[in-house]
């Protein structure tokens, strides 16, 4: 079979902690063409962040393996560029040496002064930050922090962007105005992107497919949903679109009816164990719990 721009094969990982194994994935098979986006959804500790990390060269994966562009990944490199949900910007370097950093990191060798000056000034155009190319990150908001940590990345060209829930910490409006440029960004350039989300909406608004990931422990992709709504996408005009909410309302399915929240699940449970169990809560403290029972019994 013919191998896609980014080839996930039968991945697992087992952790280690303190002796305790953990398996937090297993069998994690995806393939994504070159330009395509991707977003990862699940519940919270479902190994979203295992997966990126795996792609990222950040964790070895036990199991199966990662191949970009017919290269193994075996350790991080620019050629996959992490945006985290809090920027992770410098704060003692201004809008523009945070950018710099990155890009004489990866051009150096292959581009001038006077190119990477223009590089740099050029992404951060993309991102609308070029009118605060000399502020520190301290005296910006949220929001314009996170456009620069997306123009760090796209400014090393890398060939997979990866964002972990990278609007995650912004307010609706800030968040909905990154969205949109990021589409923009993206029909521009045609990055390969694979994004977590917490955020059906924003899955659909942006994805071309949506991974759906079930609970851990052992956790797999459940199902991938394809999305083939027009670009460019407008948000207003989507959220009455039948296929905009039909592909909303499938995705809260996946997440609330098929594979239900293990926290409140969990929480539910403990709630009826109390209520239905007198055994814990008539059990006295000299009585070993086989005592209790039989007391209560
Ligand atoms: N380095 C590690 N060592 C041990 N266990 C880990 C490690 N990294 C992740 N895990 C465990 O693997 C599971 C998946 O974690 P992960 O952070 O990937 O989930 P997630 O889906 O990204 O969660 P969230 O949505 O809350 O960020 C969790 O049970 C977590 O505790």
């Amino acid at each position: 079979m013919a191998m896609k721009y980014l080839d996930i094969t039968g991945v697992g990982i087992e952790f280690d902690t303190n002796g305790t194994k953990f398996r937090a994935l297993q069998n994690v098979d995806l393939k994504m063409d070159k330009g395509e986006f991707v977003s990862l959804i699940g519940h919270s500790g479902c190994g979203k962040s295992t997966v990126l990390n795996i792609v990222a060269g950040l964790y070895n994966a036990t199991e199966g393996g990662v191949v970009l562009e017919g290269k193994e990944v075996v350790e991080p490199g620019p050629d996959r560029a992490v945006v985290f949900q809090n920027h992770s910007l410098m704060p003692w370097l201004t809008v523009y040496e945070n950018v710099e950093l990155a890009v004489n990191q990866v051009f150096r060798k292959t581009k001038s002064k006077a190119e990477r000056k223009e590089w740099i000034e050029h992404n951060l155009k993309l991102v609308n930050m070029d009118h605060a190319l000399h502020k520190l990150p301290g005296e910006i908001s949220g929001g314009m922090k996170q456009r620069v940590g997306i123009a760090r990345c796209l400014a090393m060209q890398p060939k997979v962007l990866l964002m972990d829930e990278p609007f995650g910490a912004l307010d609706a409006l800030t968040r909905a105005h990154l969205q949109d440029s990021l589409m923009a960004i993206q029909a521009e350039l045609g990055n390969t992107v694979i994004m977590i989300t917490h955020d059906v909406d924003e899955a659909v608004l942006l994805s071309d497919r949506i991974v759906m990931m079930t609970n851990g422990p052992a956790a797999t992709i459940g199902e991938i949903l394809d999305v083939n709504l027009p670009r460019p996408r407008d948000r207003l005009a989507l959220a009455e679109d039948p296929e905009f909410v039909h592909l909303r309302q499938q995705v809260l399915e996946f997440l609330y009816a098929k594979h239900t929240n293990p926290a409140a699940q969990a929480e539910e449970k403990a709630a009826t164990t109390v209520a239905s169990d007198p055994i814990v809560l008539e059990r006295s403290t000299d009585q070993p719990p086989s005592e209790a029972k039989t007391a209560a019994a």
